[in-house]
Protein backbone atom coordinates (compact mmCIF):
# COMPACT_ATOMS: atom_id res chain seq x y z
CA UNK A 1 0.00 0.00 0.00
CA UNK A 2 1.73 3.56 -0.88
CA UNK A 3 2.51 5.11 2.15
CA UNK A 4 1.11 8.37 3.15
CA UNK A 5 1.95 11.88 4.67
CA UNK A 6 0.19 14.99 6.31
CA UNK A 7 1.52 18.37 5.77
CA UNK A 8 0.38 20.47 8.54
CA UNK A 9 1.16 24.02 7.80
CA UNK A 10 0.63 27.13 9.48
CA UNK A 11 0.05 29.35 6.81
CA UNK A 12 1.11 32.68 8.90
CA UNK A 13 4.37 31.47 10.19
CA UNK A 14 7.91 33.67 9.49
CA UNK A 15 5.51 35.97 7.66
CA UNK A 16 3.88 33.48 5.41
CA UNK A 17 7.01 31.77 4.24
CA UNK A 18 5.77 28.34 3.81
CA UNK A 19 2.51 29.26 1.44
CA UNK A 20 4.34 29.81 -1.58
CA UNK A 21 6.87 26.83 -1.53
CA UNK A 22 3.73 24.34 -0.56
CA UNK A 23 3.32 22.96 -4.22
CA UNK A 24 7.12 22.02 -3.87
CA UNK A 25 7.03 20.83 -0.34
CA UNK A 26 4.79 18.50 -1.60
CA UNK A 27 6.20 17.40 -4.66
CA UNK A 28 8.86 16.32 -2.49
CA UNK A 29 7.36 13.81 -0.46
CA UNK A 30 5.51 12.40 -3.30
CA UNK A 31 9.41 11.84 -4.31
CA UNK A 32 9.57 10.34 -1.75
CA UNK A 33 7.32 8.10 -2.15
CA UNK A 34 4.29 9.06 -0.11
CA UNK A 35 1.41 10.22 -1.28
CA UNK A 36 0.61 13.75 -0.02
CA UNK A 37 -2.11 16.26 1.31
CA UNK A 38 -1.72 19.58 3.38
CA UNK A 39 -3.45 21.07 6.11
CA UNK A 40 -3.63 24.58 7.01
CA UNK A 41 -3.51 25.08 10.29
CA UNK A 42 -6.22 27.39 11.91
CA UNK A 43 -5.98 29.82 15.05
CA UNK A 44 -8.53 27.85 17.25
CA UNK A 45 -6.93 26.28 20.14
CA UNK A 46 -6.10 22.96 19.92
CA UNK A 47 -6.79 22.70 16.09
CA UNK A 48 -3.30 21.64 14.81
CA UNK A 49 -2.82 19.09 18.04
CA UNK A 50 -6.40 17.92 16.61
CA UNK A 51 -5.80 17.62 13.22
CA UNK A 52 -2.81 15.66 13.99
CA UNK A 53 -4.06 12.97 16.17
CA UNK A 54 -6.69 12.25 13.23
CA UNK A 55 -4.35 12.14 11.00
CA UNK A 56 -1.97 9.69 12.74
CA UNK A 57 -5.29 7.81 13.89
CA UNK A 58 -6.22 7.81 10.49
CA UNK A 59 -3.00 5.68 9.49
CA UNK A 60 -0.97 8.53 8.21
CA UNK A 61 2.56 7.26 8.04
CA UNK A 62 4.42 10.67 8.21
CA UNK A 63 3.24 13.45 9.59
CA UNK A 64 5.38 16.49 8.75
CA UNK A 65 4.99 19.79 11.03
CA UNK A 66 5.95 22.85 9.12
CA UNK A 67 6.08 26.10 11.39
CA UNK A 68 7.20 27.92 14.30
CA UNK A 69 8.20 25.75 17.16
CA UNK A 70 4.73 26.29 18.35
CA UNK A 71 3.13 24.40 15.46
CA UNK A 72 5.52 21.40 15.96
CA UNK A 73 5.21 21.31 20.19
CA UNK A 74 0.93 21.33 18.74
CA UNK A 75 2.07 18.19 16.32
CA UNK A 76 3.77 16.57 19.00
CA UNK A 77 0.87 16.92 21.88
CA UNK A 78 -1.15 15.54 19.31
CA UNK A 79 0.77 12.57 18.38
CA UNK A 80 2.55 11.27 21.38
CA UNK A 81 -0.31 10.13 23.36
CA UNK A 82 -0.89 7.73 20.76
CA UNK A 83 -0.20 4.03 20.94
CA UNK A 84 0.64 3.99 16.88
CA UNK A 85 2.58 7.16 16.35
CA UNK A 86 3.74 8.24 12.72
CA UNK A 87 7.18 9.06 11.59
CA UNK A 88 7.20 12.79 11.89
CA UNK A 89 9.65 15.32 9.72
CA UNK A 90 10.14 19.52 10.80
CA UNK A 91 9.95 22.16 7.77
CA UNK A 92 10.68 25.09 10.29
CA UNK A 93 9.52 28.35 9.58
CA UNK A 94 9.21 30.25 13.08
CA UNK A 95 11.88 32.72 14.53
CA UNK A 96 13.96 30.50 16.83
CA UNK A 97 13.08 27.27 15.44
CA UNK A 98 15.27 25.66 17.96
CA UNK A 99 14.24 22.08 17.54
CA UNK A 100 14.91 21.65 14.07
CA UNK A 101 18.31 23.53 14.53
CA UNK A 102 19.30 20.35 16.77
CA UNK A 103 18.45 18.04 14.38
CA UNK A 104 20.50 19.51 11.75
CA UNK A 105 17.38 20.68 9.42
CA UNK A 106 18.39 23.99 7.29
CA UNK A 107 16.19 26.53 9.07
CA UNK A 108 15.80 29.35 6.27
CA UNK A 109 14.94 26.70 3.39
CA UNK A 110 11.30 25.22 3.59
CA UNK A 111 12.12 23.03 0.62
CA UNK A 112 15.81 22.20 1.38
CA UNK A 113 13.75 21.12 4.98
CA UNK A 114 12.02 19.04 3.27
CA UNK A 115 14.70 17.58 0.87
CA UNK A 116 16.03 15.57 3.87
CA UNK A 117 13.28 13.40 3.81
CA UNK A 118 15.12 11.81 0.95
CA UNK A 119 18.61 11.19 2.54
CA UNK A 120 16.41 8.53 4.76
CA UNK A 121 17.57 9.17 7.72
CA UNK A 122 15.63 9.27 10.98
CA UNK A 123 16.42 9.32 14.74
CA UNK A 124 13.85 7.76 17.46
CA UNK A 125 13.75 11.84 19.47
CA UNK A 126 13.30 11.57 23.19
CA UNK A 127 10.09 13.57 23.95
CA UNK A 128 9.22 15.30 27.71
CA UNK A 129 5.57 15.16 29.51
CA UNK A 130 4.28 17.12 32.16
CA UNK A 131 1.36 16.05 33.58
CA UNK A 132 -0.62 15.84 30.49
CA UNK A 133 1.22 17.78 28.32
CA UNK A 134 4.21 17.12 25.98
CA UNK A 135 7.45 19.25 25.39
CA UNK A 136 10.38 18.85 22.60
CA UNK A 137 12.60 21.13 23.93
CA UNK A 138 12.37 22.72 27.40
CA UNK A 139 10.60 22.80 30.65
CA UNK A 140 10.95 25.39 32.76
CA UNK A 141 9.96 26.53 36.14
CA UNK A 142 10.48 29.51 38.76
CA UNK A 143 10.20 33.60 38.51
CA UNK A 144 12.61 34.48 35.95
CA UNK A 145 10.43 32.12 33.65
CA UNK A 146 7.60 33.31 34.51
CA UNK A 147 8.29 37.20 33.64
CA UNK A 148 8.34 36.18 29.40
CA UNK A 149 4.54 35.21 28.97
CA UNK A 150 3.72 38.62 27.96
CA UNK A 151 6.75 39.25 25.74
CA UNK A 152 7.28 38.97 22.57
CA UNK A 153 7.96 35.25 20.83
CA UNK A 154 11.55 36.43 19.84
CA UNK A 155 11.99 36.98 23.75
CA UNK A 156 10.64 33.35 24.87
CA UNK A 157 13.57 31.09 23.87
CA UNK A 158 16.33 30.81 26.91
CA UNK A 159 18.30 33.85 25.11
CA UNK A 160 15.25 35.78 25.48
CA UNK A 161 14.22 34.93 28.95
CA UNK A 162 18.24 35.81 30.39
CA UNK A 163 18.03 39.39 28.10
CA UNK A 164 15.20 39.67 29.81
CA UNK A 165 15.87 39.24 32.40
CA UNK A 166 18.99 41.41 32.25
CA UNK A 167 16.66 44.15 31.38
CA UNK A 168 14.32 43.68 33.55
CA UNK A 169 16.57 43.86 36.70
CA UNK A 170 17.29 47.54 35.79
CA UNK A 171 13.58 48.34 36.11
CA UNK A 172 12.78 45.60 38.76
CA UNK A 173 15.14 45.01 41.49
CA UNK A 174 13.07 42.60 43.13
CA UNK A 175 13.85 39.70 41.15
CA UNK A 176 12.69 36.57 44.32
CA UNK A 177 13.97 33.15 44.66
CA UNK A 178 11.33 30.59 44.86
CA UNK A 179 11.50 27.51 47.80
CA UNK A 180 11.00 24.83 45.50
CA UNK A 181 11.99 21.19 45.89
CA UNK A 182 13.20 19.42 43.09
CA UNK A 183 13.32 15.60 43.24
CA UNK A 184 15.45 14.04 40.44
CA UNK A 185 17.07 10.56 39.99
CA UNK A 186 18.70 9.63 42.69
CA UNK A 187 18.82 13.14 44.31
CA UNK A 188 16.71 16.06 46.14
CA UNK A 189 17.45 20.06 45.98
CA UNK A 190 15.31 21.72 48.62
CA UNK A 191 16.21 25.64 48.80
CA UNK A 192 15.52 28.59 47.10
CA UNK A 193 16.23 29.03 43.29
CA UNK A 194 15.09 31.60 40.73
CA UNK A 195 14.83 29.10 37.87
CA UNK A 196 15.26 25.30 36.70
CA UNK A 197 15.13 23.99 33.10
CA UNK A 198 14.73 20.27 31.91
CA UNK A 199 17.01 20.63 28.11
CA UNK A 200 15.76 17.84 25.60
CA UNK A 201 18.13 19.33 23.31
CA UNK A 202 21.11 21.12 23.38
CA UNK A 203 19.86 23.67 21.42
CA UNK A 204 17.86 26.31 23.27
CA UNK A 205 17.63 29.77 22.44
CA UNK A 206 19.86 29.34 19.51
CA UNK A 207 22.89 28.98 21.37
CA UNK A 208 24.25 25.55 21.89
CA UNK A 209 26.81 26.18 24.84
CA UNK A 210 24.07 26.35 27.31
CA UNK A 211 23.52 22.71 27.44
CA UNK A 212 26.81 21.45 25.96
CA UNK A 213 26.15 17.71 25.79
CA UNK A 214 22.55 16.98 26.01
CA UNK A 215 21.77 14.17 23.61
CA UNK A 216 18.45 14.07 21.36
CA UNK A 217 18.49 9.91 22.89
CA UNK A 218 19.58 8.91 25.66
CA UNK A 219 15.76 9.07 27.36
CA UNK A 220 17.25 11.78 29.85
CA UNK A 221 17.08 15.47 30.52
CA UNK A 222 20.03 17.80 31.27
CA UNK A 223 18.70 19.44 34.54
CA UNK A 224 19.93 23.38 35.64
CA UNK A 225 18.81 24.70 38.81
CA UNK A 226 20.17 28.07 39.07
CA UNK A 227 19.99 28.95 42.87
CA UNK A 228 21.22 32.40 42.40
CA UNK A 229 18.79 34.78 42.19
CA UNK A 230 21.27 37.64 42.82
CA UNK A 231 21.09 39.40 39.44
CA UNK A 232 25.03 40.37 39.89
CA UNK A 233 25.73 36.25 39.73
CA UNK A 234 23.27 35.49 36.99
CA UNK A 235 25.24 38.12 34.84
CA UNK A 236 28.29 36.13 35.80
CA UNK A 237 26.80 32.97 35.14
CA UNK A 238 26.01 34.29 31.98
CA UNK A 239 29.54 35.66 31.21
CA UNK A 240 30.73 31.62 31.59
CA UNK A 241 28.22 30.10 29.46
CA UNK A 242 29.39 32.74 26.98
CA UNK A 243 32.87 31.63 27.37
CA UNK A 244 32.11 27.75 26.88
CA UNK A 245 29.69 25.97 29.08
CA UNK A 246 31.43 26.12 31.58
CA UNK A 247 29.05 27.09 34.26
CA UNK A 248 28.35 22.98 34.90
CA UNK A 249 31.03 22.75 37.48
CA UNK A 250 29.59 26.10 39.18
CA UNK A 251 28.47 26.21 42.47
CA UNK A 252 25.32 28.44 41.89
CA UNK A 253 23.90 25.80 39.50
CA UNK A 254 22.91 22.07 40.42
CA UNK A 255 23.64 20.29 36.65
CA UNK A 256 22.55 16.82 36.45
CA UNK A 257 21.20 14.04 33.64
CA UNK A 258 17.78 12.81 34.77
CA UNK A 259 14.70 10.65 33.47
CA UNK A 260 12.16 11.91 35.71
CA UNK A 261 11.66 15.10 37.86
CA UNK A 262 8.99 16.36 40.50
CA UNK A 263 9.02 19.74 41.14
CA UNK A 264 7.24 21.85 43.77
CA UNK A 265 7.00 25.12 45.45
CA UNK A 266 7.45 25.26 49.31
CA UNK A 267 5.04 28.73 49.61
CA UNK A 268 4.56 30.10 46.09
CA UNK A 269 3.46 29.84 43.37
CA UNK A 270 5.39 27.80 40.39
CA UNK A 271 4.50 28.50 36.44
CA UNK A 272 5.52 25.91 34.30
CA UNK A 273 6.90 26.82 31.20
CA UNK A 274 6.71 23.85 28.40
CA UNK A 275 8.63 24.77 25.02
CA UNK A 276 8.01 28.96 25.49
CA UNK A 277 4.33 28.81 26.59
CA UNK A 278 2.72 28.39 29.74
CA UNK A 279 2.30 24.75 30.68
CA UNK A 280 0.05 24.66 34.16
CA UNK A 281 1.18 24.97 37.76
CA UNK A 282 3.68 23.26 39.57
CA UNK A 283 3.60 20.61 41.72
CA UNK A 284 4.51 18.83 38.35
CA UNK A 285 6.14 15.43 37.23
CA UNK A 286 8.05 15.60 34.22
CA UNK A 287 9.26 12.19 32.43
CA UNK A 288 11.82 11.93 29.81
CA UNK A 289 9.89 9.54 27.40
CA UNK A 290 12.81 7.67 25.58
CA UNK A 291 13.43 7.22 21.69
CA UNK A 292 9.28 8.25 21.89
CA UNK A 293 9.21 9.43 18.01
CA UNK A 294 10.95 8.49 15.12
CA UNK A 295 11.84 11.70 13.33
CA UNK A 296 13.30 12.67 10.24
CA UNK A 297 16.58 14.15 10.69
CA UNK A 298 19.65 15.87 9.12
CA UNK A 299 22.28 13.10 10.62
CA UNK A 300 25.47 14.19 9.06
CA UNK A 301 24.46 17.87 10.59
CA UNK A 302 23.52 17.77 13.68
CA UNK A 303 25.41 20.08 15.71
CA UNK A 304 28.89 19.17 17.09
CA UNK A 305 31.05 21.85 16.87
CA UNK A 306 35.00 22.63 15.73
CA UNK A 307 36.59 24.90 18.41
CA UNK A 308 36.38 27.66 15.51
CA UNK A 309 32.68 27.35 15.08
CA UNK A 310 31.95 27.38 18.45
CA UNK A 311 33.93 30.91 18.96
CA UNK A 312 31.98 32.10 15.92
CA UNK A 313 28.70 30.66 17.69
CA UNK A 314 29.56 32.21 21.26
CA UNK A 315 30.37 35.09 19.46
CA UNK A 316 27.06 35.16 17.25
CA UNK A 317 25.26 34.67 20.55
CA UNK A 318 26.73 37.83 22.69
CA UNK A 319 25.64 39.42 19.69
CA UNK A 320 21.80 38.16 19.74
CA UNK A 321 22.02 38.78 23.68
CA UNK A 322 22.59 42.15 23.59
CA UNK A 323 20.53 42.79 20.54
CA UNK A 324 17.25 41.16 22.92
CA UNK A 325 18.27 43.42 25.74
CA UNK A 326 18.02 46.53 23.51
CA UNK A 327 15.59 45.44 21.99
CA UNK A 328 13.01 45.04 24.94
CA UNK A 329 11.24 47.63 25.47
CA UNK A 330 10.50 48.99 29.17
CA UNK A 331 7.00 48.78 28.72
CA UNK A 332 7.38 44.86 28.19
CA UNK A 333 9.07 44.73 31.29
CA UNK A 334 6.32 46.83 33.12
CA UNK A 335 3.65 44.52 31.42
CA UNK A 336 5.42 41.24 32.32
CA UNK A 337 5.68 41.89 35.90
CA UNK A 338 4.59 38.81 37.21
CA UNK A 339 1.71 38.29 34.64
CA UNK A 340 -1.49 36.08 35.97
CA UNK A 341 -1.70 33.72 32.98
CA UNK A 342 -4.80 34.08 31.25
CA UNK A 343 -6.29 32.05 28.03
CA UNK A 344 -5.61 34.53 25.70
CA UNK A 345 -1.54 34.01 27.39
CA UNK A 346 -1.95 30.50 27.85
CA UNK A 347 -2.70 29.49 24.46
CA UNK A 348 -0.83 32.62 22.42
N1 LIG B 1 -4.10 30.32 10.09
C1 LIG B 1 -3.65 30.93 11.18
N2 LIG B 1 -3.82 32.25 11.37
C2 LIG B 1 -3.34 32.88 12.49
N3 LIG B 1 -2.67 32.24 13.48
C3 LIG B 1 -2.47 30.91 13.35
C4 LIG B 1 -2.94 30.19 12.19
N4 LIG B 1 -2.58 28.88 12.34
C5 LIG B 1 -1.94 28.80 13.54
N5 LIG B 1 -1.88 29.99 14.15
C6 LIG B 1 -1.27 30.30 15.45
O1 LIG B 1 0.15 30.33 15.29
C7 LIG B 1 0.77 29.99 16.55
C8 LIG B 1 1.94 29.05 16.32
O2 LIG B 1 2.92 29.74 15.58
P1 LIG B 1 4.27 29.05 15.17
O3 LIG B 1 5.02 28.67 16.36
O4 LIG B 1 4.01 28.01 14.14
O5 LIG B 1 4.96 30.19 14.36
P2 LIG B 1 5.70 31.51 14.82
O6 LIG B 1 4.96 32.10 15.98
O7 LIG B 1 5.93 32.32 13.57
O8 LIG B 1 7.09 30.89 15.27
P3 LIG B 1 7.95 31.20 16.54
O9 LIG B 1 7.16 30.63 17.71
O10 LIG B 1 9.24 30.48 16.33
O11 LIG B 1 8.08 32.68 16.56
C9 LIG B 1 -0.33 29.36 17.39
O12 LIG B 1 -0.62 30.26 18.42
C10 LIG B 1 -1.51 29.21 16.46
O13 LIG B 1 -2.73 29.38 17.14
Amino acid sequence: MTKRARVIYNPTSGRGALTGDLVEILATYEQAGYETSAYATVPAPDSTEAEARRAAKDGFDLIVAAGGDGTINEVVNGIAGLRRRPMMAIIPAGTTNDYARALGIPRDDPVGAAKVILKNKTLKMDIGRAGKKYFINIAAGGLLTELTYDVPSQTKSLFGYLAYIVKGAELLPRIKPIEMDIKFDGGEYRGNASMFFLALTNSVGGFEQIVPDASLDDGKFTMIIVKTANVVEIMQLMTKVLNGGRHVDDPRIIYRKTSTVTAKPISNRMMINLDGEYGGDAPMKFENLARHIRTVANLDEIPSLTAEEMSAELQEAEEKFLAGVEQITEDEVKAADHPEPTDATVNK
